[in-house]
Formats: structure tokens, C-alpha cells, sequence
């Protein structure tokens, strides 16, 4: 296992100790969420938690079930516990920036619907201000490029700049969401303003969703490798585990 993908591990495993028996849980998306959903698939054959699951893409739901995870159906579920995912972005206020695995709208859509939002990262997610990590905005096909120029304008707006491109597979084939939506990478380079920024693109009607989870997370888990540093929006402090 490599450093990175241990001090994944490592912050997954602070997670870990929040899931409680019974609990409805979110499974986040992404290298981190995976380090956890293993991390617990090994739990679940020593205890027998009765938790009910549910996966914030299809990716994870084929990840868990393949570690014997059941996913249950989000369709019947309306409230969620406890919500463990990664991040691609955290900054000091805990705004978060996701969805560089283009799973940001059911990853915000569970994360909206859970107590508590645990958020799980190796230390080279943390920075002073998002946006170096391009933002991936989820939009419909109608009229794309009218949205793209509504996007280009309202990040205009929040003081941010640079190119937006719709994203593609690594063949060269349009990137689809699970919802079957394209993604728009923002290369702002930086997002000096999250909330207004998160605001405007909120009313640019071919947005379905944005990567700006703002106000979100309650926890926040970074793995360095002198130890992992716990941050609670609660208290904003930083304590180390
Ligand atoms: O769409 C993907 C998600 O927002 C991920 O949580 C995010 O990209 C972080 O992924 P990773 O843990 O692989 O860096």
C-alpha cells in the first residue's frame, strides 16, 4: 500500500468509530469513501451492526456489494444518520469542494439528507482557498451552451476566472453522471468567495447541481503523517487523534 492510500486508511479508520448499530449510513464516492467501506466491510464480519446503507453513486453501490455491503434502495429513505465521503477540496471553514468523480448531485442529495456529515482526507485536500482543484458543475444538455456562458458569467460575478470545459472519459467520450448529466470543469485556479459563488451558479437554470458543499460538513478527519487532525464545525477546533 502506498503512503497516500495508508494515511486514506487512517483517516477512514476515525471514521470508522462513529457508525453506530442500527444506524441508516451514507457511503461517500471516491479512493477515501473506498478506503472506509473496506475498512468497515472487515468490521462487518465480527459485528453484526443491522445497519442499512445507501450509496451516494453506482460506483460505490458495486464496491460495497462486491464486500458483501447490502445497498439499500435511497428511494425509500428519507432521513440518514451519519454520511462518510472524501473530499476533493476542504478549506479552513470546512466548505468543501467535490465531484471529481462526477458524483457530486447524489453525494449532496445524501449529504443534505444526514445528521452528520463526516469528512474523510489526507492532508493535501486541506488549503486556504478552494479552487485550485477545478470545480465540476453538473448540467443538462438543453441549451448547454447558453449554461456554459450563465456559468462563465455568475463566476465573473463571484470573482473567479478561468476556462470552463466539458469534461471527458479518458477515451474521449462525453463524461455522463449517473443522472445521465454532463460535467463542466471550472479551472478557476481560485474561489476567493464560496458561499456567492455556490449562490449564483444555485440560480443558473441548467445547473443541476455544483461541487461547492458549503456549510455541510460537521467533521472533518485529515490524515497527515504525524497523526490525524480532527476539525469540528462545532467548535471549529482542531484537536489531534
Ligand atoms: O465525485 C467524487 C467525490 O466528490 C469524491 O469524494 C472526491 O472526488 C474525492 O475523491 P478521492 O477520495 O478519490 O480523492
Amino acid at each position: 500500500m502506498t503512503d497516500i492510500q495508508n494515511l486514506k486508511r487512517e483517516a477512514a479508520a476515525e471514521a470508522l468509530k462513529f457508525v453506530e448499530p442500527g444506524m441508516v449510513l451514507g457511503l461517500g464516492t471516491g479512493s477515501t469513501a473506498s478506503a472506509f467501506i473496506e475498512l468497515l466491510a472487515e468490521r462487518l464480519k465480527t459485528e453484526d451492526l443491522d445497519l442499512t446503507c445507501v450509496a451516494t453513486s453506482e460506483q460505490t453501490k458495486r464496491f460495497a456489494e462486491e464486500r458483501g455491503i447490502k445497498i439499500a434502495d435511497f428511494n425509500t429513505i428519507a432521513d440518514v444518520d451519519l454520511t462518510i465521503d472524501g473530499a476533493d477540496e476542504i478549506d479552513p471553514q470546512l466548505n468543501l469542494l467535490k465531484g471529481g468523480g462526477g458524483a457530486l448531485l447524489r453525494e449532496k442529495i445524501v449529504a443534505f439528507a444526514s445528521d452528520r456529515v463526516i469528512i474523510i482526507a489526507d492532508a493535501s485536500k486541506y488549503v486556504e482557498q478552494l479552487g485550485e482543484f477545478p470545480l465540476p458543475v453538473e448540467i443538462v444538455d438543453f441549451g448547454v451552451a447558453a449554461t456554459l456562458a450563465m456559468i462563465e458569467a455568475a463566476a465573473e460575478d463571484a470573482g473567479c476566472q478561468g476556462s470552463i470545459a466539458l469534461r471527458r472519459t479518458a477515451s474521449g467520450d462525453t463524461f455522463r453522471t449517473d443522472g445521465g448529466h454532463l460535467i463542466a470543469d471550472c479551472a478557476f485556479g481560485s474561489i476567493p468567495d464560496p458561499e456567492t459563488l455556490a449562490d449564483l451558479l444555485d440560480i443558473v437554470p441548467g445547473v443541476v447541481e455544483h461541487g461547492l458543499f458549503i456549510g455541510i460538513a460537521d467533521d472533518v478527519f485529515l490524515a497527515a503523517p504525524d497523526g490525524v487532525r480532527h476539525y469540528s464545525a462545532a467548535t471549529d477546533d482542531e484537536d489531534e487523534d
